[in-house]
């Protein structure tokens, strides 16, 4: 009998829903809603990216454990992980809040916020408007949408309110067809995942290869699976300025020398 590859994607999201369904319970939106800052100290992600052309900036990220590679580093304090992350020379720090897959929390982004003064971006898969808010009310700066979690019309609600309460928007694809889906909203920051979140199957050629199909003002971040200098040069070559980078910075026994080595700083 052929057994069904299974859909680590769907599950997740699947989950995601029933977590906040539960949160919803213990805190109605219109709390949520209350709990926004609207005089919080704004940190600009795009402006962030947007620096010369010579520079490599790297969006550090803060990931305990992931569906792929199981555990990588359980037992990290977030806030100090981000104060490190920030002597390294990162321009922004990542913070995978998803608890069940990968073991954040927004205690984490709010501790990574007040520790350091770089911008902080909730790494979530966000499917519904509620953690938008949410997002805002943990003093996030940026969110992530993942196109392959949402349809069209998610998308296009979720990027207007998150652009409306003062959050940037990091938009994820993985392909051509994504791609073409994102253009009607057509994002500042686009984030191309080498890695396909449905089979894991990870090449740093596709940030490559989707990134020339940009428009001149959308700034590309090539996502997952860079592990190296020689990874990072290459996309550069190829005009990428913008990495998020997790594993191999979280694995690395010194991430100060291995954040300045990866940006070719000393
Ligand atoms: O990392 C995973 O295994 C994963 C699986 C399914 C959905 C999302 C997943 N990761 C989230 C990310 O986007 C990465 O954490 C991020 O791009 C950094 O990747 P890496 O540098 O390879 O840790």
């Amino acid at each position: 009998m052929k057994t069904e590859q299974r859909n680590i994607l769907a599950e997740i999201v699947e989950r995601r829903l029933e977590l906040v369904a539960q949160d919803i319970q213990n805190k109605p939106i219109e709390a949520v809603k209350a709990e926004i800052d609207s005089e919080r100290p704004k940190r600009r992600f795009f402006t962030a990216l947007k620096q010369d052309f010579d520079a490599i900036n790297i969006i550090a990220e803060i990931k305990r454990r992931s569906p792929s590679k199981g555990i990588i580093k359980e037992s990290v304090d977030a806030a100090e992980t981000a104060k490190i992350y920030e002597e390294g020379g990162a321009c922004a720090i990542s913070v995978l809040t998803e608890p069940d897959y990968f073991n954040g929390s927004l205690e984490d982004l709010r501790s990574v916020k007040k520790a350091s003064t770089l911008p902080v971006l909730r790494k979530d898969f966000i499917v519904t408007e509620y953690q938008i808010y949410e997002s805002a009310a943990a003093n996030a700066d940026a969110v992530l949408l993942i196109a392959g979690c949402l349809e069209d019309r998610q998308l296009s609600e979720y990027y207007h309110l998150a652009r409306e309460i003062g959050l940037d928007v990091l938009v994820e694809i993985h392909d051509e067809t994504e791609l073409s889906r994102i253009s009607d909203i057509d994002p500042r920051i686009v984030g191309i995942n080498n890695r396909n979140l449905k089979t894991f199957e990870t090449s740093v050629s596709n940030a490559i290869s989707l990134a020339s199909k940009l428009e001149r003002y959308q700034l590309p971040v090539a996502l997952s699976g860079i592990n190296t200098i020689a990874d990072v040069q290459l996309s550069k070559n190829y005009g990428i300025s913008n990495f998020l980078i997790g594993e191999s910075i979280m694995r690395s026994t010194s991430p100060v020398e291995f954040i300045r080595d990866l940006r070719g700083k000393q």
